[in-house]
């Protein structure tokens, strides 16, 4: 797992590094220029390209002017350094950079005003104007310039982080660097992680430039990055002697007349994902699309819930087509009245929590919810922005004890201990109907193979995203029902590699 940091702490990283590795902060620049440098070599070996560099007067302008040499040394010899002389304030690293700078024969142009700068054709175009020493929304000269070369048409790259987009938090404007590829020190920064950002970055890449790790496992941050390696570390092989009566059995209760789909898609889901058994709780109607889809799967009567022994489940899966008629409302009641170990709750029936708030009481502890924003909002409340949805759901997990599972581009995962894991995995591609029905079976199933609840939904969310993507290599789309079939081989591709 990854810390993720504020911009502040990164800074205290960095002050830590400087002093006790020991190194110079001047030598720390020089290495976090190299590690862009190599990403670029890889990317944009053609040395005839043409490149302008934009450069502040701070650290951020600092790594810009390193990069303007080493481009040199590597023999890049169409480049322009322009720098942005609107305030009198300089880093000494940068000063230092200046000088260096100044005994290549490279140009470097000052502009003191935006007006001053031409439309210039460039190939490529680096952005090392501002980096998380943004304090304020850009404004005057800076505003200007920034979207002055927002319109130029060279691809755009930037250097840590787009020029007047926050680390974290809220925009400060709009006046932001809508950069292509932007490759960040050492961390992603947490608003990389949210729609917020899409506008300004269009895909990113993070450069270890060697902060000292030690420091940064001791600073506290609820915020977390898992990946691949995370979820390979505890995927559990089957067993000798295993059988289907130890690898739980779990109760899917989904569905209505009209969107059938839905219950089928999770009770599918859940099936390929493990579980030793799993039972469908859905309208009669629907028995007969069971049985050709998933023969595997039992059935249970919804006639007969009087009779059903709540016992058997190790864990409930509820709401994928659910509706929000009164019948589901009455399901979902019984559920939360009579089950008391983990229940997975999803789209309607997340919408009939939101219309019966005391209903919430009932949900036993470290149950998973697992809400797109619109669900999200429904239940806790309109927000206006990601960070007050944020703020909101690091709350509510705790005090619900329970795991919110935020789905987005980069699913957040919150605990009820208070923190939030992003995680990696999952492709635009994914965008389409049915895939959160798929993500509740495949939790649930987790659940009931004896995952401690937070593995199993860490397990869930990124081996349904990594299926995803590696889907979204050879499909336009990833339908749902595509993604299903390819659970097992994933999840084995996991264990194994
Ligand atoms: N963190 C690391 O590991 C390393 C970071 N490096 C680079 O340093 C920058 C951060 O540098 P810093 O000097 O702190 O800040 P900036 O260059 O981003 O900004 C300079 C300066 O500008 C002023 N300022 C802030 N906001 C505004 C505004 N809206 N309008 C006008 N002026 C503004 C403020 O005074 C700032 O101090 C980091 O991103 C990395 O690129 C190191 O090179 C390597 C280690
Ligand atoms: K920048």
């Amino acid at each position: 797992m990854l810390k993720l940091l504020t911009a502040l702490q990164t800074r205290q990283a960095d002050d830590y590094t400087i002093v006790n590795e020991p190194i110079l902060s001047s030598e720390l620049m020089e290495r976090a220029a190299k590690a862009f440098i190599k990403v670029f070599l890889d990317r944009f070996p053609d040395r005839k390209k043409h490149i302008l560099i934009f450069c502040g007067k701070g650290n951020n302008g600092g790594d810009g002017l390193v990069i303007s040499r080493m481009l040199f040394d590597e023999g890049y010899h169409h480049v322009h350094t322009y720098i942005a002389d609107f305030s009198e304030k300089q880093s000494e690293d940068y000063l230092l950079n200046l000088e260096r700078l100044q005994q290549k024969d490279v140009s470097i142009f000052y502009i003191n005003q935006a007006a001053d700068l031409e439309f210039i054709e460039s190939d490529l175009i680096i952005d090392a104007l501002l980096g998380s020493g943004l304090n304020k929304a850009l404004q005057g000269e800076w505003e200007k310039l920034v979207k002055k070369i927002n319109k130029f048409s060279g691809f755009k790259i930037s250097v840590d982080v787009p020029t007047g987009l926050p680390c974290e938090g809220e925009l400060l404007s709009e006046a932001i660097i809508k950069s292509d590829l932007t490759i960040a020190f050492q961390r992603p920064k947490l608003n990389f992680l949210l729609p917020i950002s899409s506008p300004y970055i269009k895909e990113w890449k993070v450069v270890n430039i060697g902060l000292d790790e030690n420091f940064i496992q001791s600073t506290s941050s609820p915020y977390f990055w898992f990946w691949k390696a995370d979820i390979q570390k505890y995927i559990k092989p089957r067993q000798a002697f295993e059988h289907k009566g130890l690898l739980g059995h779990a109760l899917m209760v989904a569905g209505a007349d009209e969107t059938i789909g839905a219950a089928l898609l999770c009770t599918e889901a859940c099936h390929r994902s493990g579980a030793g058994l799993t039972t469908a709780l859905i309208p009669e109607m629907g028995l007969r699309a069971l049985n050709a889809r998933v023969p595997e799967a039992m059935y249970f009567s919804r006639n007969n819930l009087d009779k059903i022994d709540w016992l058997k489940y190790e864990v409930i899966g509820i709401g994928p087509g659910l509706g929000v008629s009164e019948e589901s409302s009455k399901l979902l009641n019984e559920v939360l009245a009579n089950f008391k170990k983990p229940i997975v709750i999803d789209a309607d029936a997340i919408n009939l929590l939101a219309q019966n708030h005391q209903l919430m009481k009932l949900i036993p502890q470290k149950s998973v919810l697992t809400p797109h924003m619109k669900e999200f909002d429904r239940l806790f409340g309109t927000h206006d922005s990601w960070w007050e949805r944020i703020e909101t759901a690091l709350k509510k997990s705790v005090e619900l004890k329970v795991y919110i599972v935020l789905k987005n581009r980069y699913t957040m995962i919150f605990t009820p201990e208070g923190i939030c894991y992003f995680n990696s995995s999952g492709s635009p591609a994914m965008a389409s109907g049915g895939m959160g029905d798929v993500l509740t079976g495949m939790i649930t199933s987790m659940i009931a193979q004896g995952y401690a609840v937070e593995k199993a939904v860490q397990l869930a969310v990124f081996s349904h995203g990594y299926a995803g993507e590696q889907l979204a290599h050879k499909m336009y789309v990833v339908p749902a029902s595509n993604l299903i079939k390819q659970i097992p081989y994933i999840l084995r591709e996991l264990m194994v590699k």
